[in-house]
C-alpha cells in the first residue's frame, strides 16, 4: 500500500514528520510511505531521505508566471511526485490536464484528486499515474471514508478501471488507523492519502507505525 502523508499547512515540524516517514518506510516491506510538505519545505524534507511529494504544481512552463509553482522547480527541490487538484486546491479540468502535463515534463509522479467516482473517471482520462477519491465532507473528521462511504471507494475503483486500467486508485479522508488502511485495500484501493492523523499526532512515528502494522 502507498501511504502519502499530506502536511497541508498544519503547524507541524515538517522535518520531524519526514524523519518519521523515512524511518517507518524503511521498517516495512509492505508499504511505501511518502510525505507532501508545503512547497517552501520541499528541500529540507527531501534532505531527510524521505520520499517527498509536492502538494500542487501549476499548469505552466518556464516564463512569466509570478507566484506560480513550476513543476521543474519542485523536482529540483527533491520532490518525486505531486498531488494535483486536491479538494483544498481545486483546478479547472483544463488546468488539471495542464498540471499533469507539466508534472510529466518534469518527471514527477502524479496523483489527481477528485470528490466522487464521476470525477475520478474524468481524472483517469487525463492519464495520471494515480487518482485519489476524497469526499470533502469527511476530510479532517477522523471518520474514515473506508467505513463511512465504502461505495464511493468501490465506485472510484470501477470508474478508473473503466477508463484506464493502468491508473491506480487511492482514497483518503478521515483515515488514521491501520484498520482504516486495511479496509481501504479491501475495497480495491492501492493506497491512502491522509493528513491530520499524522500531522496533528504528538508522536508521528507511533501514528505511522500504527498505520502500517496490520498490513
Ligand atoms: O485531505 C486529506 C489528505 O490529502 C485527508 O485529510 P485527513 O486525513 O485529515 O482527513
Amino acid at each position: 500500500m502507498f501511504i502519502l502523508v499530506n502536511l497541508k499547512t498544519y503547524p507541524c515540524d515538517p522535518v520531524a514528520v519526514a524523519e518519521a516517514v523515512r524511518d517507518v518506510d524503511e521498517s516495512t516491506d509492505v508499504a511505501r510511505v511518502a510525505v507532501a510538505p508545503q512547497a517552501t519545505h520541499l528541500e529540507r524534507v527531501a534532505e531527510t531521505g524521505a520520499e517527498t511529494w509536492a502538494q500542487h504544481v501549476d499548469p505552466i512552463d518556464y516564463g512569466s508566471n509570478t507566484g506560480h509553482t513550476l513543476a521543474e522547480t519542485v523536482a529540483d527541490a527533491g520532490a518525486v511526485g505531486t498531488l494535483i487538484n486536491h479538494s483544498e486546491r481545486r483546478l479547472k479540468l483544463a488546468d488539471v490536464d495542464g498540471a499533469v502535463e507539466a508534472a510529466d515534463r518534469a518527471g514527477l509522479e502524479t496523483v489527481v484528486c477528485a470528490n466522487n467516482p464521476a470525477q475520478i473517471g474524468a481524472a483517469a482520462a487525463l492519464e495520471p499515474d494515480a487518482v485519489a477519491v476524497e469526499p470533502p465532507e469527511l476530510i479532517g473528521t477522523g471518520t474514515p471514508v473506508s467505513q463511512a462511504d465504502p461505495e464511493i471507494v468501490e465506485g472510484a475503483v470501477a470508474a478508473a478501471a473503466n477508463v484506464d486500467s493502468d491508473v491506480s486508485v487511492l482514497c483518503g479522508a478521515g483515515i488514521s488507523t491501520g484498520d482504516d488502511v486495511v479496509a481501504a485495500g479491501e475495497l480495491g484501493s492501492e493506497g491512502v492519502l491522509l493528513a491530520s492523523g499524522v500531522a496533528k499526532a504528538d508522536d508521528p512515528t507511533a501514528a505511522l507505525s500504527d498505520l502500517v502494522d496490520p498490513l
